[in-house]
Formats: structure tokens, C-alpha cells, sequence
């Protein structure tokens, strides 16, 4: 019976990312439901926001890729658990093809990917990324960004895959990148492994990692403002 208790508590526990996703909710739906998003999924959007975002966002996976090395990194020295590196592994796997994909859509939109000045929404969320590379920065940190930073982008995205979305047939593809169910199941994995890591975190590392998540849900909602002009 007592059993049976503590299993339909641990059922009913709220987890600590949802937890932070209902404290922080207007500005998780900030970063998952902007303007740029709304325009994107309403048809409205303007050619040249997107082509500001589609330059911009090449910048960022350039220096998204070391990141992700230094999480898989801290997985092998401080997860003992071999499905994280696995995770984590076939996350950049994705980025590898991201970076195909994104030379091939700038030549659909007749954009040049080389030559590309950052913008200041953009420097001062890769400053972050660098930050967070720091072997200083624990792994539970870390991979919690890195989850939030994933998750911003496969929510946005599948919104404007929705069923009444007026999405152009020419973004398609690129809401597809994101948004799809799989790209969905590799953040919930990212999501369980981070709530592991999270269970048994200190007090102190709980309060850096809800920290890190605000600040990821602040670069993302810039580097929206910034890709429709907006800085
Ligand atoms: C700004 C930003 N945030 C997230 C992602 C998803 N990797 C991205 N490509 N760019």
C-alpha cells in the first residue's frame, strides 16, 4: 500500500523543467510564439526578415557546433549514463546536415552565407555560448541550455506546422527542420536527461541552471527581434 503511495506521488510530482516552464511561462511563450513565428505561420512574412534570420542563424550554428562538443565532452566525464552521449551524438549528427541544409536553402533564396557580418543580437548570444563551454560550467548547466536552446526552435517551428497554419510552401521545408515529430522526440530525450541530471543537482547548480534557461529564452527572443529588424 505504502508502495503503491510513493509510485502515484512520484507519477503526480511536477518535474523541475516544468516546474521553471510555469514560472516562467510569458516569457517561454515570448521565445516560442514571437511575432516572427506568427508571420512565418500567418504568411505574412517579410522576404528579407527571413533572409536576415536564415544568415544570422548559419552564424549561430557555426558557433553552436563547439558548444555542443564541449556538452558532449562534459557527458563522457561526468554522466554515467551512455545514453546521453548517444543523445547528445546524434544531435550534432543533425547539425552536420543542418549545415547542408542551410547552403542549399541561401542558394534557394539567392543569399551568400560567406561575408556575413554578426549582428549584435547574434554576437551577444554566441558571447553566451561561449560562456557556457567553459569547463567550469557544470555538465547539469550545460546540458539544460542546451536542451532549452533546442526546444525553442522545434516548438516555434512545429507551431507553424499546425493545422491551420497558412505556412508558405516555401518555408515549409524550413518549419520541417525544426518542427518535425522527430526532431520533437530528440528534445524530449534531451528534456528526460536533463531532468536526471537535475534530480540530484545541488541547490546552487538548480539556481545556475534555471538562470541559464532564462537567459536562453532572452537570446532567443532578440534573435528574433533581430532577424525582423527589430534592434
Ligand atoms: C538562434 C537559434 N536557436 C536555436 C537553434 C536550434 N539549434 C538555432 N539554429 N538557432
Amino acid at each position: 500500500m505504502e508502495r503503491k503511495d510513493e509510485a502515484e506521488e512520484a507519477k503526480s510530482k511536477v518535474s523541475v523543467i516544468e516546474t521553471w516552464l510555469r514560472k516562467h511561462r510569458l516569457l517561454y511563450v515570448g521565445a516560442t510564439r514571437h511575432p516572427f513565428i506568427h508571420s512565418i505561420r500567418d504568411g505574412s512574412v517579410d522576404v528579407s526578415s527571413f533572409k536576415r534570420w536564415l544568415e544570422q542563424d548559419y552564424i549561430f550554428v557555426r558557433a553552436f557546433v563547439p558548444f555542443v562538443a564541449t556538452v558532449l565532452l562534459k557527458a563522457w566525464k561526468e554522466s554515467f549514463d551512455a545514453t546521453d552521449m548517444d543523445v547528445i551524438l546524434s544531435g550534432m549528427a543533425s547539425l552536420n546536415d543542418e549545415f547542408a541544409w542551410f547552403n542549399k536553402e541561401a542558394s534557394k533564396w539567392g543569399v551568400s552565407l560567406t561575408n556575413v557580418a554578426p549582428q549584435k543580437a547574434n554576437l551577444d548570444y554566441c558571447r553566451f555560448l561561449e560562456s557556457l563551454m567553459s569547463s567550469e560550467v557544470e555538465y547539469t548547466v550545460a546540458i539544460t541550455a542546451f536542451w532549452a536552446i533546442e526546444t525553442v526552435y522545434q516548438d516555434s517551428f512545429a507551431h507553424c506546422l499546425e493545422d491551420g497554419s497558412n505556412t508558405p510552401e516555401e518555408l515549409r521545408d524550413t518549419c520541417q527542420r525544426w518542427g518535425n515529430d522527430g526532431f520533437g522526440q530528440y528534445c524530449h530525450a534531451l528534456q528526460s536527461i536533463a531532468e536526471h541530471h537535475l534530480e540530484k543537482a545541488s541547490d546552487d547548480v538548480r539556481k545556475r541552471t534555471e538562470a541559464a534557461v532564462l537567459d536562453v529564452l532572452e537570446y532567443e527572443v532578440a534573435f528574433w527581434n533581430m532577424s525582423q529588424g527589430d534592434t
